[in-house]
């Protein structure tokens, strides 16, 4: 028999190609995220099962250090690493979204926040967060409309529906962002600019997770239950995977648990929701190869065809 043409070097070439595709390129050296580290350490907050890493198909995610068994908790992040409502209502716009009528969203604070902390650079506290993030989003809001044009009709729509609302949403927020000039030497218009707003809009809806808030009085009615969770927030999506994650009030803490167990260096996913391509590609920016959750949206006008 030739070399490589037995059962064994078979199993062995599908192993190699199995750890190829699933196995990913750490990043903890990176100066971002030693950085990065640091800042949750202080905010104590160390992992010893997770590195980040750069994984084919799926860009960077984490990985896991040792095999993880099911129902096992793979983070725990304080409270203190949480950027929430309640972060902003603390910080020096307090005081302006206090006074601010009629009351800006609980949205609008975390986004007015991102950028401005963004605005900040060095001076800010969250900057080892602030540089992990990306700074480019893939959501069809972000793309050229003619980009747009090419997608599959009711895609386009809610496309077209998406960057409709995210404009709104900016045009009304200029007011709030004019009642915060005494804060900057920079007229507020450079600063709160569409594109400011329309990252800091991304950030919060491609990573944040759920996390609720009781109504307050200087928020308008909106749900508020958005917290930013760093470093939890660069687990990827697989819609095969199940895990529990909630803040526990006991703790303190935003848990994650894993229900389905995980390989040593492999890459480890959660769950963003039982989702179909169009709601990945709309509100993530990425569409899941195998999904199982993927279906054809079919008009009304086809059941006249049908019959
Ligand atoms: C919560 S973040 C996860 C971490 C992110 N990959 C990063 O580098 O910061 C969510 C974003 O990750 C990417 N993502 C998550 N799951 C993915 C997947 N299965 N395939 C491709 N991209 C994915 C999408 O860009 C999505 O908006």
């Amino acid at each position: 028999m030739k070399r490589g043409r037995g059962r064994t070097s078979r199993i062995r070439r599908q192993k190699l190609f199995r750890s190829s595709v699933s196995r990913g390129v750490n990043e903890s050296c990176k100066p971002e995220f030693i950085e990065f580290k640091k800042w949750l350490k202080d905010r104590k907050f160390e992992d010893t099962n997770l590195i980040p890493a750069c994984f084919p198909g799926t860009g960077r995610g984490l990985m896991s250090k040792t095999s993880l068994q099911e129902g096992q908790m793979i983070i725990s992040l304080p409270e203190s690493c949480l950027l929430t409502t309640d972060t902003v209502i603390r910080s020096y716009l307090g005081t302006y979204i206090a006074k601010c009528q009629p009351p800006p969203s609980p949205l609008l604070a975390l986004c007015t926040f991102l950028v401005s902390e963004k605005h900040a650079g060095d001076q800010s506290l969250w900057k080892p967060y602030l540089d992990i993030l990306p700074k480019a989003y893939t959501c069809p809001v972000c793309l050229e409309p003619k980009v747009v044009n090419l997608f599959p009709e009711p895609l386009k729509a809610k496309a077209e529906e998406q960057r409709a609302r995210v404009q709104g949403f900016f045009s009304s927020s200029r007011d709030f962002f004019s009642s915060l000039q005494p804060l900057f030497s920079e007229a507020v218009e450079s600063i709160f600019s569409y594109s400011a707003l329309l990252w800091a809009w991304c950030t919060v809806n491609t990573r944040a997770v759920y996390m609720k808030h009781g109504q307050r009085k200087c928020f308008s009615p909106e749900p508020d239950t958005y917290a930013l969770a760093p470093y939890l927030d660069l687990l990827n999506h697989s819609p095969d995977v199940q895990v529990k994650a909630a803040f526990n009030e006991e703790t303190r803490c935003y848990e994650v648990r894993t229900a389905s167990g995980c390989r040593k260096h492999e890459q480890v996913f959660i769950c963003y929701g039982p989702h179909d391509n169009q709601r990945l590609l709309l509100e993530y920016g990425f569409v899941s190869i195998q999904n199982p959750h993927a279906c054809v949206y079919v008009s009304a006008g086809w059941n006249q065809l049908c019959s």
